[in-house]
């Protein structure tokens, strides 16, 4: 896992906030949550897109709206963790109210094995544990990641496939946050703010963005749109 905090300004964090659409949320029990482009088709977790594919000679274009895309996508390209041709074409926004969570899961086979979070609004611990079968959940590792405002989490590699992350529900104030309990606790932006008050912090609404690559893309191409036309 790679921690960055202030990876997008607060101008940044307040703009695309304010442009998450209104109609789009689909509320969950715990939480809502809002697919761009769309959501993947449930039997082969494909991405289907209305455009042609553009020519490999092309630069390469995202599916992703301009507000989402700008200027996440480019600065995580800049980051050179992954090929250009990996760059994300799926975000998943999350939104949880204080004591709301999403409970331990593996993100799984539909994408590539890199995951990029960009948090907005209100801290949020993410606890990360081993995947054990469940005799050997005592010696299973755990590490509880702090994630600021406007920070960037990017899980890859072992820590994408073998590993579960969640964050727990229930809980108006996360505590312990400090250089025992928290893993990133030497990469954090700003640490003040958790010490000032003894390692606890008071929840509030927080959204995350996940950005990811679908393997699988189908594109609706002009050959489809025409036969639309003439039926
Ligand atoms: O909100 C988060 O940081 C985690 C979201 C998540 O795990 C997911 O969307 O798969
Ligand atoms: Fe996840």
């Amino acid at each position: 896992m790679y921690y960055i905090p202030n990876f997008i300004t607060e101008e940044e964090e307040k703009s695309i906030r304010h442009q998450i659409p209104a109609n789009r949320w689909i509320t969950l029990s715990a939480r809502r949550l809002q697919a761009h482009p769309t959501t993947l088709s449930p039997k082969t977790s494909t991405l289907v897109l209305p455009t042609s594919p553009s020519p490999s000679s092309a630069p390469a274009s995202s599916p992703l709206p301009a507000w989402l895309s700008a200027p996440i996508l480019p600065r995580l390209a800049a980051l050179s963790l992954f090929p250009a041709s990996m760059s994300p074409n799926h975000c998943l926004i999350n939104e949880y109210a204080p004591g709301q969570g999403i409970m331990a899961h593996e993100d799984g086979a539909a994408y590539h094995p890199f995951v990029a979070t960009v948090s907005l609004a209100s801290p949020i611990v993410l606890e990360v544990s081993g995947k054990q079968p469940q005799q050997q959940q005592q010696q299973q590792q755990r590490w509880r990641v702090l994630q600021e405002p406007r920070s960037l989490l990017l899980t890859t590699g072992a820590a994408y496939t073998e590993t579960l992350h969640g964050i727990s529900d229930g809980v108006q104030v996360d505590e312990g946050l400090d250089g025992a309990g928290v893993a990133n606790w030497g990469l954090l932006g700003d640490r003040v703010v958790f010490e000032r008050e003894g390692g606890r912090s008071t929840r509030a609404t927080r959204v995350s963005l996940t950005f990811r690559r679908v393997r699988r893309v189908r594109h609706l191409g002009g050959s489809v749109l025409v036969q639309g036309r003439r039926t």
